[in-house]
């Protein structure tokens, strides 16, 4: 199946604020996708009601479906600990727990039920090699994840991420706390995570979107404007609001 996570005709509303509106959108299965626009356009919630993360606001409401493989998100049914652990997400500011790196990346697996100390320590390793961090940290794994620069927090958190065997990573303006340097690593690191994960950026930084997405979404005051390959849509959008953003003339 190409596509894995579709919106259908979806609305939602923060209180009587609609902030989405009517979106329709599949995202395709091991590629990169890019959310921009705006400030206030809709990204992030957008981004958050994939793996519902806006359950915790209480005047959060959808209407529409939002699907993952066939089954509703929004589903009362659905098992929200299950269904989080195929779709990871990374924040803007590293989070580090207030624990060692080791026990950042493993921290997840106890959740799920792994206990074997020697399956903890292999997953661990893979992780942080996943991550590109692992050649960085290997000998001070027992150091607090605070010891770390911010790159190197941010990747830790995309350690605990891919730690659990996700599918989908969701990253909502991932380096936009980070210097350029670091900016690069996670950068091609996103592109490498690409081959095994589906990925969905947020970012406010569309030379960033350009560099490394393969379809990328353009949103302005709730509303999904203009979407499809980014190739094509940088050369030739079809919409001249896409293209007074892509100008630099809004936002
Ligand atoms: N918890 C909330 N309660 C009420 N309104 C909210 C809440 N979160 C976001 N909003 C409003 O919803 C709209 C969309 O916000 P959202 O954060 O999704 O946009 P965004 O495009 O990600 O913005 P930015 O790029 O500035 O982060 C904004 O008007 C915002 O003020």
């Amino acid at each position: 199946m190409e596509n894995i996570i579709t919106f259908k005709n979806f609305n939602s509303f923060y209180g009587n604020k609609q902030v989405l509106k009517d979106i329709n959108i599949n995202f395709k299965r091991n590629k990169i996708s890019a959310i921009i626009g705006p400030s206030g356009c809709g990204k992030s919630t957008l981004l958050r009601s994939i793996n519902r993360m806006n359950d915790e606001v209480s005047s959060y409401k959808t209407t529409g479906e939002l699907i993952y493989e066939n089954k509703s998100i929004y589903d009362k049914n659905l098992d929200l600990t299950i269904f989080r652990k195929k779709v990871g997400m990374v924040f803007q500011k590293p989070v580090p727990f207030p624990m060692s790196i080791y026990e950042n990346v493993s921290f997840g697996l106890k959740i799920h039920g792994i206990k074997d100390k020697r399956k903890i320590d292999k997953i661990v390793e893979k992780s942080l090699k996943g991550a590109a961090l692992w050649n960085e940290v290997k000998d001070e794994l027992n150091k607090s994840a605070y010891s770390l620069s911010g790159g190197q927090q941010q990747r830790l958190c995309i350690a605990r991420a891919i730690a659990i065997d996700p599918e989908v990573i969701l990253l909502d303006e991932p380096t936009s706390a980070l210097d350029p340097i670091a900016t690069q690593k996670i950068e091609r690191l996103i592109e490498e995570l690409s081959e095994r994960y589906t990925i969905i950026i947020v970012t406010h930084n569309l030379a960033q979107a350009i560099r490394i997405s393969n379809y990328m979404y353009f949103m302005y005051q709730g509303e999904l404007i203009e979407s499809g390959l980014t190739s094509n849509i940088i050369k030739a959008p079809k919409i001249k609001l896409t293209e007074d953003y892509l100008n630099g003339r809004i936002g």
